[in-house]
């Protein structure tokens, strides 16, 4: 484990230098992973780790999903079961069903963790909230995380691209000594770049603030207001969506995603670079109270119990489906589908 300075502040850090896949194939050779559930992750994590030669099955329940697991060439009776099938034939337990469909599987997850079994996640969701998803492993199983810091989608493409997402890793319980090889193992077998150190709780604490804040919920917010002020002076939707979200996710995501904010600055005019520097203090005081507060409703377990509750509902998917159709439909992505039509590589 290599120890690096993060602009100041020392972190332990693995990467796939020290330690190799061949290392991790030999660290697991006797190992049978289970994936559960087959939604988002399932699928990147499976293939990447059958794709890197690990003895890996998946359990999924009946259904659409199941049908997507056939086609992507599991095959029922040899490496894809239902749920129960699939856990009692694990070492190795890697549990990726919705949160939420944790808490209704874990009867059965639980009945199949015998001693010196993994039990796997890829989130702190289950271990950190335990008083609202009944979820407390028993102490004869090592209890470990890798959670991809990003989409399984992206884990998928980004492994077949022959590049690596990376991933925090964590070890809840070593009833077996073996906690540690094995969760590094797995980290670099369902194709992480690099694997940094945290806990349950911090995962899933800063997990649940980054997707509703920056990654996903504060990045729409911010992105339709300034669209919705161009609209409202005039400007035209062509012209709104591409000063708002073309030019950012096009042209200048990208400049500071290999070099930096102020390497994206250094290549726009001093115009730019002006109003930018003067303009981000505001912006930021104005949103930090939003941040605040999200903060505190994730680690109040607020946001897990929203979570929980709505994803129980029978009809949550039709539900959720609606509100996507709504902002699929509404003028800003629908002017942003004409814009993604209109790049040359597209056409
Ligand atoms: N989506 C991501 O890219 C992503 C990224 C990092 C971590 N995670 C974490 O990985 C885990 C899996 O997330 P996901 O987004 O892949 O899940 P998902 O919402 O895509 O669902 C996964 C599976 O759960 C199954 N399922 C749902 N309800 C069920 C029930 N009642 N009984 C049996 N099966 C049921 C579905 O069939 C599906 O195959 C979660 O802990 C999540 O927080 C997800
Ligand atoms: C991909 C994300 C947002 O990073 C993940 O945390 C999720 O919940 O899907
Ligand atoms: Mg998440
Ligand atoms: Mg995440």
């Amino acid at each position: 484990m290599a120890q690096m300075n993060f602009g100041g502040v020392t972190e332990n850090v693995v990467t796939r230098e020290e330690f190799p896949l061949e290392k991790a194939r030999e660290v697991l050779k006797n190992e049978t992973i289970a994936v559960i559930g087959y939604g988002v992750q399932g699928p990147g994590q499976s293939l990447n780790l059958r794709d890197n030669g690990f003895n890996v099955i998946v359990g999924q329940r009946q259904g659409k999903t199941f049908d997507k697991a056939v086609a992507d060439g599991w095959v029922p009776g040899e490496t894809l079961f239902s749920i129960e099938e699939a856990c009692e034939r694990a070492t190795i337990i890697q549990v990726l069903l919705s949160d939420a469909a944790q808490i209704a599987c874990w009867p059965t997850i639980k009945k199949h963790l015998t001693p010196g079994k993994a039990l796997y996640f890829s989130h702190g969701f289950a271990i950190t909230y335990k008083e609202r998803t009944g979820i407390v492993p028993p102490a004869d199983v090592d209890v470990i995380m890798v959670a991809p810091k990003g989409s399984g989608t992206s884990l998928r493409t980004m492994f077949l691209e022959g590049r690596g997402l990376n991933s925090s890793y964590a070890i809840f319980q070593d009833a077996t000594g073996r906690a540690f090889e094995r969760v590094i193992a797995l980290g670099i077998g369902v194709g992480s770049g690099y694997l940094f150190e945290t806990t349950f709780q911090r995962e899933v604490y800063s997990d649940l603030t980054g997707e509703r804040g920056t990654l996903m919920g504060a990045i729409q917010g911010l992105l339709l207001a300034q669209y919705e002020t161009l609209r409202e002076h005039g400007h035209t939707p062509s012209e709104a969506f591409n000063e708002t979200v073309e030019e950012l996710t096009q042209s200048l995501m990208p400049l500071f995603a290999a070099k930096g904010m102020d390497w994206m600055y250094a290549n726009c005019s001093t115009t730019a670079q002006r109003g930018a520097l003067d303009w981000m203090t505001p912006f930021h005081d104005a949103t930090k109270p939003v941040f605040e507060k999200l903060y505190q409703s994730v680690a109040s377990g607020e946001e897990a119990q929203r979570s929980i509750d709505s994803n129980s509902q029978p009809d949550y998917r039709e539900k959720l489906n609606e509100e996507l159709r709504q902002l699929r439909e509404s003028e800003m992505w629908q002017t942003g589908a004409v814009v993604r039509k209109l790049r040359p590589e597209n056409n």
